[in-house]
């Protein structure tokens, strides 16, 4: 058992006392004092509930609450991971990439899944990363889980039973994977849309540029909206310019009225060929992606690791698609996890931190922070719909991620893996699974 490096007390009502808070994510007096982003807070923790957020020794010693020093250690709400592939991950010992591009990746996982994906196999691989979600300080996840006929009915009762299993510890939601080629196959959506209905789910495909694409979204869309379902795309990963199915899918949501439907915002996953496009393409495209009303997440590490890929030349673009322009164009943009240690992505634990903290890197979240931090917290818990999620203010579940780092620049400098995660006001043991776990899988 560990639990970081705070001793917290086992206390009803606690004060964490002098906690340095990113101030996007704070609901407190706008009389906090901020600097650098971040503000001096205390945090009044009542029966595992935020009940206030005072500027730093603003508030006198109270009989019968426990004070808490941290001396500046910061303080996240717990994560919202909105991207993620749980069915598929940790399968890289007996499934690797052998040449660490997406074909290459597509190929491995196809091949794995037909030979391995019981009921079992994914129920192990997929409790493993809820563990180690957990642990890191996440508290809701989407996932997708690949669709393709013959998986929909081992993988989607599995889902739904981990979701009933984890309640309390990760919220979870999951929408539906496939390629739009197979999408529009006589039957897959009738199959796929009674799968979601049984077991709740969104749906979801991957667009790329295939003559089935303009068919292919008509025929989701009128699927989605006749069934109530939301929608949730993997879109364009690929650094080809010529790819635009983004463009497609907004003019898509207007065409269908998307925003009138009740059913949220449809999220657009990779988006990475806008990056390789000219300046007016992409500005068209993003206007229409703000008219429709999309949300879009970035997979820094996934992006990174999978684009640009060409044996013997070093990569020169990032593969992430323009989350500044969106933002300035007012479109909801987020960041998350995507593949854990599968041929997507031989990385990666499904710790936010670590994602944030790359996109920090990678996509350039700094100087000045301002609202990044809402990318791995609020924004995804106000797209996907987890409610109370991602900020930190009175009446918030009392769900917290301690660090030792007091700044930015001590956060993100290091791995911070003596944080202590805090759930419904007590702290819990965040001691990873071990990969030993997982060798009954492939021995
Ligand atoms: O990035 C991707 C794309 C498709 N499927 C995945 O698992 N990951």
């Amino acid at each position: 058992m560990g639990s970081g490096f705070l001793a917290l007390p086992e206390a009803r009502r606690f004060r964490l006392q002098g906690a340095t808070l990113p101030a996007a994510l704070v609901d407190g007096p706008a009389t906090l004092p901020q600097r650098d982003d971040l503000v001096r807070a205390d945090v009044l923790v009542v029966d595992g509930v935020v009940a206030a957020v005072d500027a730093a020794g603003t508030v006198a010693a109270e009989p019968g609450v426990i004070p808490v020093v941290l001396d500046g250690a910061m303080v996240f709400p717990c994560f919202v991971d909105a991207h993620t592939h749980l069915d598929k991950g940790h399968i890289w010992p007996r499934a690797s990439n052998p040449d660490g591009t997406f074909p290459g990746a597509l190929a491995a996982v196809g091949a794995d899944r037909a030979a391995h994906w019981t009921a079992e196999d994914v129920r192990a691989r997929m409790s493993f990363a809820l563990k180690a979600a957990y642990a890191h300080g996440t508290a809701a996840i989407r996932t997708h889980i690949d669709s393709i006929p013959a998986q929909i009915d081992i993988s989607w009762p599995v889902f739904a039973e981990l979701r009933e299993e984890w309640r309390g510890r990760i919220d979870l939601q999951a929408s539906s994977l496939c390629g739009i080629d197979v999408a529009v196959e006589a039957g897959y959506l009738d199959q796929m849309v009674a799968a979601l209905k049984r077991h709740g789910g969104g749906l979801g495909c991957v667009t790329y540029m295939s003559p089935n694409l303009a068919p292919g979204l008509e025929a989701i869309f009128r699927a989605a909206r006749e069934a109530g379902l939301p929608l949730d795309f993997h879109v364009d990963e690929t650094m080809d310019p010529g790819a635009h199915s983004l463009r497609l899918i907004a003019e898509a949501a207007i065409r269908h009225r998307w925003s009138e439907a009740g059913l949220g915002r449809i999220v657009v996953g990779h988006c990475c060929s806008l990056s390789a496009q000219d300046d007016d393409e992409v500005r068209r495209t993003l206007d229409r992606v703000a008219e429709a009303g999309l949300a879009v997440v970035s997979l820094p590490m996934c992006n990174m690791y999978l684009q640009d890929r060409v044996a013997g030349r070093t990569p020169r673009r990032r593969g992430v698609t323009l989350l500044h322009e969106m933002r300035a164009l007012g479109i909801p943009v987020m960041v998350a996890s995507d593949n854990t240690r599968d041929p997507f992505y031989a990385y990666g634990d499904l710790d936010m931190l670590e994602t944030y903290r790359e996109a920090t890197r990678i996509l350039h979240f700094d100087h000045p922070v301002g609202d990044w931090p809402r990318a791995a917290t609020a924004t995804p818990a106000e797209v996907c719909g987890f409610a109370g999620r991602g900020r930190i203010g009175p009446g918030s579940p009392a769900d917290l991620v301690v660090f030792r780092g007091r700044s930015w620049t001590e956060l993100l400098s290091r791995p911070q893996s003596d944080r202590t995660v805090i759930r419904n006001g007590r702290a819990i043991d965040t001691t990873l699974p071990d990969y030993r776990d997982l060798d009954r899988l492939w021995s």
